[in-house]
């Protein structure tokens, strides 16, 4: 469905040399995979990410979609930020409606569809609310509602549980493996984190760098829900953690 070929990013730093953020990624995406790309800080992953949506274009190779080109942002691409980028001055149920707002759809079906996937977050009970009002962890919740409410073929997430603190973050894994489940969405999430990663996936892409370069493709076929104390999840992680070890 999404399709890498040989993609190739450099940048020009303030001295004006030039930084190969990531070269020769080559992947293929099936429809309603979950792909986790992990790697050390500085691989390309975020890079990576933002070749996807849109917000980059390749100094070398394609990005296709269906068999499209990818030539800028679009609304079947969604991303999620690590750290929540909602309109303060909107209500939550304004903010998850956002995207259908764009796409023209009426104030009563994309209200609906919006209350749907705050529900989905478990945030139903705050659609009058405003974002500072909220806790860290739930205005990410309702970043990844909103991202929902979009339908968008592709969603993109950057360490959307970064920054919250272990417990929030348990949670919204796995209220992101109900939903990806009940929902049946292609799933590219960026993380430097193994377990999260090997707790997510269908297939983990393990990068190196920089330049940032494919290392291996694991697939992770572990059945879930996936207990992160079994000998299978801990043998997964230890894998992806000698590789990491031996990258550069
Ligand atoms: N806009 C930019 N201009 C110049 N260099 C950049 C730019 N964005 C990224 N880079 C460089 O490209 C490389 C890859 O960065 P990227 O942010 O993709 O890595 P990452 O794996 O996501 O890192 P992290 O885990 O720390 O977020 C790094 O060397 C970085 O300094």
């Amino acid at each position: 469905m999404l399709e890498l070929t040989n993609v190739a990013k450099m940048y020009s730093n303030i001295n004006g040399e030039r930084i190969e953020a990531v070269e020769g990624l080559s992947l293929n995406i099936e429809e309603n995979e979950l792909v986790c790309l992990v790697g050390r800080s500085g691989c390309g992953k975020t890079t990576t990410l933002r070749l996807i949506a849109g917000l980059e274009s390749p100094s070398q190779g394609r990005i296709s979609l269906r068999g499209k080109k990818v030539d800028g942002p679009a609304a079947e691409r969604c991303v999620v930020f690590q750290r929540y980028t909602l309109f303060p001055w909107r209500s939550v149920l304004a903010n998850v409606a956002f995207g259908l707002e764009m796409q023209g759809v009426s104030k009563k079906e994309r209200e609906a569809a919006a209350l749907k996937y705050l529900a989905l977050v478990g945030l139903e009970d705050q659609a009058k609310a405003y974002p500072p009002e909220l806790s860290g962890g739930m205005q990410q919740r309702v970043a990844v509602a909103r991202a929902l409410a979009a339908d968008p073929e592709v969603l993109l997430m950057d360490e959307p549980f970064g920054a919250l603190d272990a417990q929030t973050r348990n949670v919204l894994q796995q209220e992101l493996i109900r939903i990806w489940r009940a929902d049946q969405k292609t799933i590219v999430f960026v993380t430097h984190d193994i377990q999260e990663a090997v707790l997510l996936a269908d297939r983990v892409v393990v990068m190196q760098g920089p330049p940032g370069r494919i290392r291996e493709i694991m697939d992770c076929d572990l059945p879930r829900p996936r207990d992160r104390n079994s000998a299978e999840f801990i043998g997964m992680c230890d894998r992806i953690h000698a590789l990491l070890e031996g990258a550069d």
